[in-house]
């Protein structure tokens, strides 16, 4: 769990961070969303000790960051960004093996390590491991980047706007690779964003700012049903709300035995994407299969409404 307690920050006497109180749980994925210069950043920066607060005292596992120094406190923080940041002449490899190598693990428990994140981030070892940063994709370049923060197995793991500039697909899916990692390895994260889509889509806590202060705070359905101010309602886009709802619900939650002819849909994808097919094929009963591609029954376009309520 992460404590940040009456925490204030000033820029050349502006102030960024306004008595900020905030608890992120552990082993949850935490999203701090906000308008541009809202403090996501400045927030995010104050738990590796990238940023020092003025004044507030920020609590990791119930002990003060202060009491480690910046760099063993890094170790144990995997901290990701957008711009990626990787080292130009370092390979693929040993981009990935920065902090196990000040760690000091033995070689061939690295090596392992790299051929298990990229495995997991879907860049097949013999083909990307020597690779330097500019042989890769933008998007290559950011799972790297990902890999890198993952690569010490830290309690912790910091991502700022990480799939930022990419285009909607890859996008997409390393939101999936995000979601699959976090249950599998059950990390305390904590990642920035300005998309409010990502935000509803990852966050199982979200945090919205607003000019250095929490708006509201909660889970999806909070924000979406609940807005505690003309600010929330605008910034989860009033106009929008059903079709976010129906973005948190999921196929296999609405199935009914039968069946459909058809593309089948899996019942792991969320209802906006099957309303999007209902829309697309014309048709108000969809098919739907497991995760494996058996047939798992029907999904009515009647049974959208139930799931949104
Ligand atoms: N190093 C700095 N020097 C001066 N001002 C800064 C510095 N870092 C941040 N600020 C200011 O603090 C405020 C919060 O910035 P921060 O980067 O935390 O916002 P943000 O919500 O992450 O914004 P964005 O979405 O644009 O990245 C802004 O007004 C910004 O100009």
């Amino acid at each position: 769990m992460i404590e940040i307690r009456h925490v204030n920050k000033s820029f050349q006497g502006q102030q960024a961070i306004h008595d900020l109180n905030l608890t992120l749980p552990a082993g949850e994925l935490s999203v701090l969303i906000g308008s541009s210069g809202s403090g996501k950043s400045t927030t995010l920066k104050m738990l590796n000790r990238l940023i020092e607060p003025d004044s507030g005292s920020i609590l990791l596992a119930g002990e003060d960051i202060r009491r480690q120094s910046p760099d063993s406190l890094r170790r144990r923080i995997g901290y990701a960004i957008q711009s990626v940041g990787l080292f130009p002449h370092w390979t693929v490899e040993q981009n990935i093996a920065a902090v196990p190598q000040l760690l000091k693990w033995p070689k061939s428990r690295i090596q392992d390590r790299v051929t298990e994140l990229l495995t997991l981030l879907q860049l097949p070892p013999a083909q990307y491991r020597q690779r330097y940063p500019h042989q890769l994709s933008g998007g290559q370049q950011q799972r790297v980047g990902v890999a890198r923060a993952l690569a010490a197995d830290p309690d912790v793991l910091l991502m700022d706007e990480p799939f930022g500039a990419l285009d909607p697909i890859t996008r997409h899916t390393l939101q999936q690779e995000l979601i699959r990692i976090q249950a599998l390895s059950g990390k305390t994260i904590v990642l920035v964003t300005h998309d409010i889509d990502e935000a509803l889509l990852l966050g199982q806590h979200i945090v919205l700012m607003e000019h250095g202060r929490i708006a509201q705070q909660g889970k999806a359905q909070d924000l979406l049903l609940h807005p505690a101010s003309d600010f929330v309602r605008h910034f989860v886009g009033q106009s929008d709300t059903g079709i976010r709802l129906l973005g948190l619900g999921k196929v296999g939650e609405r199935v009914r035995q039968g069946q459909a002819s058809g593309e089948p849909i899996r019942a792991d994808r969320n209802l906006r994407e099957a309303l999007s097919l209902f829309v697309t094929r014309q048709v108000t009963c969809l098919p739907v299969v497991d995760e494996h591609g058996q047939a798992s029954g029907v999904l009515h376009f009647n049974d959208l409404l139930g799931a949104a309520a």
